[in-house]
């Protein structure tokens, strides 16, 4: 839902489309064709009601002409018998419809869902920096929701509506044409009304769909963020904000409301009309023996039931339009490319194995990258593609539109070693994690793993050996044992070993639940902390060749902080470790610590070189232990000790003091 909530400019659920098109059309029936049956059956009901829809009124003409004036009562009573069974033939059609039409929607329904949920996992992560939560469950939803409407009121339905327009038309003409001709006389103003109808009623639409998605998006937004609301007193001026936004949607209502309570009615006037057409034309031809007095009382039907389905098809028009540009929007979704190698390697296992006993071994060379020109993961390689790559060279550091996050970034990292990322807020930290990960793919370097380009590894290869506790805990609604195993292969053994070697094991004994407590949705009903120490024995219940700490001992207090370190140094051990570290206290013990600014590896070396250089790390190091920066400054300015950020709230110890300054302070 983090779609703007005042935004006016159009998006592409605005979109009105085309009523029919026959791509997409042919795309929906290949959806519907695993369901034949079910559409020869539904037509076969709709047809029998059709067809019954004529036999009424041509009983009673036959009633009025024939059983009457020869006072024939037998006849009379074998018609009312033959209207009985029309009436049950007709009751079990339109069941039959129903229940046909009704299947068929929801199995396609249920199979697009499907589909769309599994394109949705095989996305790269840039897609969902593109579009927000609140578009793609919309998707998933509401947008199939619509194409449910076309399965269960509009196709079949339509072809139903056609074919007894046919055969109605078909049989006034053959019984009397004279007549049928006088009530035709009002068919151009019908179409003209519904033509009409149709293009306000599509403009209506269109305006309830935007407004209702601005006001979802407003309140997901709000709830999302009520605690701020609260904070900050906002209730009053949100409800104003809000008051806007629902009038808006109840206009747009109104508007449709409107354009329907005139349509009704201006179809009865012109069905009225043609009655009236029709009696006229019948009086004057009183006296001839061609007309009788039961070809007009079906007549009376006929015209009718004639204007009925002329009315539905311009609903049935609405239906189909909204389904198009409903099925144009979830086409476009499942044509998105997914990220490269996501499908599942066959000897995956066999490969982790591999990598697992073996270790493993990272190295940047020289990579650069810019969110900002970021296509998504690809396993595209080509010369053309390489070109293009190589064309943004390191001089393109003025990027027109975008700015690189990541210059020219090398190191290397063996198993048992550890290498620490540090800087300040903003300086490329993360990103280094998003590429080695292949969220993003960079747009020059290599990243190696053992000797092998990441782009040549399988993702799930790739991912199955690194181990990654990031900084945005994310826990799924469902029991704590089922959220640190995730569905894979451990035992609870090794399950509540992993927990005990964090100790996180104290924070499962102190739920109410222990091992299966209920945790609610991303994770509610737990501290931040304690998040974060599931967060971890996640990770090591996975047994990672490669582990990624990301601020993994910021929100835990100073006793726990101190117990994670000890564990983490046992975990450690025959790893390759990347930590990104906030409190430089956490890594003064790193094999190497690369020192990044704006995306550019400033200083690198051990704490303790680094320290003897007295550049930017050794400023930010006395900066967090308490001590004053006695240096001069020299290319980076020195940090005014009115610009210091707040101690956070759990940094009580003097080794857990103030998180690294923000790009602002450094200027
Ligand atoms: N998905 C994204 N799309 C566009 N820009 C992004 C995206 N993610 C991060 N950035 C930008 O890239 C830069 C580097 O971000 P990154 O998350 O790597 O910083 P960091 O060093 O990890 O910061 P922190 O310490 O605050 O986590 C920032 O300027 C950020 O605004």
């Amino acid at each position: 839902m983090a779609a703007s909530t005042n935004t006016t400019a159009p998006t592409e659920d605005d979109a009105l489309g085309k009523a029919y098109d026959a791509r997409l059309v042919r795309r929906l029936l290949a959806y519907v064709r695993p369901y034949r049956p079910l559409v020869v059956a539904a037509l076969a009901c709709i047809i029998v009601q059709s067809g019954m829809q004529l036999v009424g009124p041509l009983l009673t003409r036959w009633v009025i002409d024939r059983a009457l004036p020869a006072r024939d009562v037998g006849l009379v009573v074998q018609v009312a018998f033959m209207y009985a069974a029309l009436l049950v033939a007709q009751f079990g059609a339109a069941f039959g419809e129903t229940m046909f039409t009704s299947l068929l929607g929801q199995r396609v329904m249920r199979d697009l869902r499907r589909e769309l949920f599994e394109r949705l996992q095989r996305l790269p992560v840039s897609y969902f920096d593109r579009n927000p939560v609140g578009r793609l469950v919309t998707r998933v939803t509401s947008d199939v929701e619509a194409l449910n409407e076309l399965f269960t009121s509009g196709v079949v339905a339509g072809v139903g509506d056609l074919f007894t327009l046919l055969a109605i038309g078909v049989v006034m003409l053959y019984v009397d044409w004279q007549l049928a001709m006088a009530a035709f006389v009002v068919i151009p103003l019908v179409l003209i009304a519904s033509r009409v109808f149709q293009n306000s009623v599509r403009t209506a639409y269109r305006d309830i769909r935007t407004r209702l998605a601005r006001l979802n998006a407003f309140i997901g937004e709000r709830i999302g963020g009520m605690r701020i609301v609260q904070l900050f007193g906002r209730e009053a001026h949100e409800v104003r904000r809000f008051d806007a936004l629902n009038q808006s949607h109840l206009d747009a209502h109104l508007k449709s409301i409107t354009v329907y309570a005139l349509y009704f009615p201006v179809i009865e006037f012109l069905t009225t009309f043609a009655l009236a057409s029709l009696l006229v034309t019948a009086g004057f031809r009183v006296g001839s023996s061609a007309i009788t007095v039961g070809t007009v009382a079906a007549f009376l039907q006929l015209v009718r039931r004639f204007f009925q389905p002329l009315q539905d098809l311009s609903e049935k028009y609405n239906i189909l339009q909204a389904a198009m540009a409903a099925s144009e929007r979830i086409f476009g979704l499942l044509d998105t490319p997914v990220a490269a190698g996501v499908a599942a390697t066959p000897d995956r296992d066999a490969r982790v194995g591999a990598l697992r006993s073996a270790g493993v071994t990272v190295v940047f060379e020289d990579v650069w990258f810019a969110y900002d020109r970021e296509q998504g993961v690809s396993d595209d390689h080509s010369p053309t593609s390489q070109r293009a790559a190589d064309a943004l060279r390191p001089a393109d550091a003025d990027l027109p539109g975008g700015r690189w996050v990541l210059k020219g970034v090398s190191f290397r990292v063996a198993p048992g070693q550890e290498i620490a990322l540090v800087g300040h807020t903003g300086a490329g930290k993360t990103t280094i994690v998003n590429l080695l990960l292949r969220f993003y793919e960079p747009q020059r370097g290599r990243i190696l793993v053992n000797g092998v380009d990441i782009r040549e590894l399988p993702v799930d290869v790739l991912r199955s050996v690194i181990g990654y506790v990031q900084q945005d805990i994310f826990l799924f609604a469902g029991d704590v044992a089922g959220n640190l195993r995730l569905d894979a292969d451990i035992d609870d053994e090794a399950l509540a070993a992993s927990a005990a070697q964090v100790g996180a094991d104290r924070v499962i004994a102190r739920l109410p639940g222990g091992w299966h407590h209920e945790l609610a949705e991303r994770g509610g009903g737990v501290s931040v902390g304690e998040r974060q120490l599931l967060a971890f024995a996640r990770a090591v219940a996975a047994d990672p060749a490669l582990l990624i700490l990301d601020e993994a001992t910021s929100a835990v207090d100073s006793q726990i902080e101190a117990e994670i370190q000890r564990a983490v140094s046992e975990l450690m051990r025959g790893r390759t470790t990347i930590a990104i570290a906030h409190r430089l206290s956490t890594i003064v013990e790193a094999d190497e610590i690369l020192v990044l600014h704006h995306g550019e590896v400033v200083e690198r070396g051990t704490h303790r070189e680094l320290m003897t250089r007295q550049g930017l790390y050794d400023r930010l190091f006395r900066l967090q232990v308490g001590e004053p920066d006695v240096h001069e400054s020299g290319d980076l300015p020195a940090l005014p000790a009115e610009e210091l950020p707040p101690v956070g709230p759990t940094d009580l110890s003097a080794s857990s003091a103030t998180r690294l300054p923000t790009d602002a302070t450094l200027g």
